[in-house]
């Protein structure tokens, strides 16, 4: 089935011709190589007792018969310069200058499609030579699966069928199910009797899967059922017979293939036709982003992975689907990635065109992209899972935060995801770890680990997170911007915001001090902020250093150096840097102190351009590096440390502490810097 969807897909992006054609006879076509002798058929005598006859022909009934036939069409395909697909040996492509043929075999019904109506005209004229040949017209029926075509795309549906497994089950005047499987069941601890007749049971649920290719709607419960084929119960087969009751109130349902591939970018090399991508016997990764119309694959992931393309970091084979609920056709997604594409891009130029990546139905390697709200990631997954995981190769999921909303949502979330999912195949992502210097960032405050390796790194950073103390609310600030008005220009605040209630205490800034209770970072504050509408879009990491007791230059000269500690500073964004902020003293006779920096400013030190933080993640996702990714326990040891003060400050109503747009945050969060003995960075000269 998924070469046939996927054959269907191509033409429907391509605005192909879908054909049919039906072999008369077809196993009578074969040639037999073997020697094969068969008795006398009714009606033939001989003199000679035990003669029998020798077949030069294949014939119905005969085992070899099928084989024989089909050795008989690939040949002659081949012969008018088919290739075979290697991945599934019934699909044929060819590919003569301009002209695309494409043909699926099953049996004796053929479906051809291809970018050139004279050439599929002749190529039937050709099949008509070599066989017995019917020609169908255009695709309207195959493999019982009923095919319509509109200005809109492909609809395939099954009522045919639907309605003979009705039948069969005795339900045509059965009272329609408004669901097909009870919510909350219980099917896995069924305990009634075991069914007599399981055959009965097991040739319904076969059907059924097969019914499910063109109904997603019923995947989830006969995904269910057939866990049972072994030993099926009669809560069981009560459970298949509401599936039934169910397709009879919508017995022709269809699925419509189109949004499957106009949401699509096609192969940016584009000249590669689907016999190239079929000849090459090599991996061949999809990246599915789900959610493709959405603000974030538009801003981040697309971008991503043009700049991956663009520098030959993707496969040789490898294709991009997006998934949306907007109706989108390709030039309209082509017009809105394109308006979104990294400088690099610019700089080696664009592609002639970005047209549509092509589906070749064979690709052994997976990687999802949820980008979607998070109430429809585990629907997303289950789909994925159930539906489009690939067989041969590996299937991953990037999933972007928000990983719940506590420690609860987020187990749930993460429990619920495992039904699908092994741990090694999700990829929680936030960027913020993949930026530049957030990794050498992190590494301060854990130990050194075993290695490099994804799992040593994890664990070390899991150690950090429960040895931290459970934050307090004495150490902790949220505040809310409000609105303001700058340089005759006024600025909104978070509850001007129609869509935001006015009574609204929801943060948008949060400052807070941790603490590590173990014997390197014993004592030592880790302050934290962040927030919205602030003065600066900045991400850093500041560490500063202490004056050493018994300040002998304030002693001596009047310098406080407690206004000015040394500081390293890794600054991730913007303008990623590493300086050190020392004080040292202005050089001449007399004893003057002066603060300097000794800045490593990437920008000057190291040519080209840092890769975005999404363009890192994705490669490393693609390369099954999860280092940067975070692990489920490191969620939970994280959401445990923050979920006690959250309730806390949603059960006590706390009101957030109101600051300016555009201001350094609320004054609470000085207070609590200056608690700790810690400046924070923002009020350093740097940011004047
Ligand atoms: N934007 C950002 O910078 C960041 C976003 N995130 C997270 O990434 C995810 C996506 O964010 P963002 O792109 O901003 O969100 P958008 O609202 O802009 O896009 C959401 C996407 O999901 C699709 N979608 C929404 N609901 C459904 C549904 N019920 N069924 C199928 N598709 C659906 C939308 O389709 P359509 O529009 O066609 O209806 C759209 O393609 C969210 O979880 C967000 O929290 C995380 C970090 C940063
Ligand atoms: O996760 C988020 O990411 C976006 C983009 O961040 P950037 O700094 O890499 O551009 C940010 O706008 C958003 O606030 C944040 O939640």
């Amino acid at each position: 089935m998924v070469t046939v969807r996927a054959f269907l897909a191509v033409a429907a992006a391509k605005n192909w011709e879908l054909h049919q054609m039906d072999v008369n006879n077809a196993f009578l076509h074969g040639d037999l190589d073997e020697e094969v002798y068969m008795k006398l058929p009714p009606g033939f005598t001989s003199n000679k007792p035990g003669t029998v006859c020798r077949l030069k022909k294949s014939l119905y009934g005969l085992k070899q018969a099928p084989r024989c036939w089909f050795a008989k069409l690939a040949a002659s395909l081949k012969k008018y310069g088919f290739h075979q697909s290697y991945s599934d040996y019934s699909l044929f492509t060819l590919h003569q200058g301009t002209v695309q043929l494409n043909v699926l075999v099953y049996v004796d019904d053929l479906i051809i499609s291809g970018n050139d109506t004279s050439a599929i005209t002749t190529f039937k004229a050709y099949l008509g030579e070599c066989f017995h040949m019917k020609d169908l017209g255009f695709l309207k029926y195959f493999l019982g699966i009923e095919v319509a075509r509109s200005s809109d795309g492909i609809f395939l549906c099954q009522r045919k069928y639907t309605l003979d497994i009705i039948a069969e089950a005795g339900l045509l005047g059965a009272k329609p199910a408004g669901s097909p499987i009870e919510q909350n069941h219980n099917l896995a601890l069924a305990t009634g009797e075991l069914l007599t007749d399981p055959e009965q049971y097991r040739r319904l649920i076969g059907r059924l899967i097969y019914l499910s290719s063109t109904r997603p709607d019923l995947a989830y419960a006969v995904h269910i059922l057939a866990q049972f084929l072994q030993e099926p119960h009669e809560q069981h087969w009560d459970a298949a017979m509401r599936v039934v009751r169910y397709m009879k109130g919508c017995p022709g349902q269809d699925v419509s293939v189109t949004p499957i591939v106009a949401k699509t970018i096609e192969p940016l090399i584009d000249h590669q036709s689907i016999t190239a991508l079929e000849s090459v016997n090599e991996p061949t990764l999809s990246v599915i982003v789900v959610g493709a119309s959405g603000d974030l694959a538009k801003k981040k992931i697309f971008p991503a992975l043009f700049a991956l393309f663009y520098e030959d970091f993707l496969p040789e084979n490898f294709t991009i689907f997006g998934y949306s609920r907007t109706k989108m056709n390709d030039e309209e997604l082509r017009n809105m990635i394109s308006a979104t594409l990294t400088c690099r891009v610019d700089q080696r130029g664009l592609p002639g065109k970005i047209v549509l990546i092509k589906w070749d139905g064979r690709l052994p390697n997976r990687l999802f992209y949820l980008s979607i709200p998070p109430n429809i990631f585990v629907d997303a997954v289950r789909c994925a899972s159930h539906r489009a995981s690939s067989e041969r190769g590996w299937t991953r999921v990037i999933v972007e935060k928000p990983f719940g909303r506590d420690s609860g949502s987020s187990r749930e979330l993460t429990r619920s995801l495992k039904q699908y999912l092994t741990e090694d195949q999700i990829f929680r992502i936030d960027h913020y770890l993949g930026k530049e210097l957030k990794d050498e960032g992190a590494l301060f405050a854990m130990e050194t680990p075993v290695s490099l390796d994804a799992e040593d790194t994890r664990n070390e950073k899991v150690k950090v997170l429960r040895s931290m103390r459970t934050l307090q609310l004495q150490d902790v600030v949220v505040g809310q911007y409000k609105g303001h008005n700058n340089g005759g220009k006024s600025y909104q605040g978070y509850t001007d915001d129609p869509t935001v209630p006015k009574n609204s205490l929801t943060p948008t800034f949060a400052a807070a001090a941790l603490f590590i209770d173990n014997a390197r970072w014993d004592g030592v504050p880790f302050l934290m902020k962040a927030g919205k509408a602030l003065n600066t879009r900045r991400a850093e990491i500041r560490v500063q250093f202490r004056h050493v007791p018994g300040n002998l230059y304030k002693r001596d000269f009047g310098t406080d150096l407690d206004k000015a500690t040394n500081e390293l500073v890794l600054r991730v964004q913007p303008d990623e840097a590493i300086f050190l902020k020392i004080n040292n003293k202005v050089p001449g006779l007399g004893m003057r102190l002066d603060r300097s920096d000794l800045n490593l400013l990437y920008s000057t030190r190291y040519r080209g351009e840092i890769p975005d933080a999404y363009e890192r993640l994705l490669l490393d996702a693609m390369e099954g590096e999860r280092r940067l990714f975070i692990r489920s326990d490191e969620l939970d040891a994280a959401w445990s440390l923050f979920t006690p003060v959250l309730k806390e400050l949603e059960e006590k109503k706390v009101a957030p502490e109101l600051y300016p747009y555009g201001s350094r945050g609320p004054v609470g969060a000085h207070y609590l810097a200056a608690k700790h003995n810690v400046r924070w960075g923002d009020l350093s000269d740097e940011y004047s």
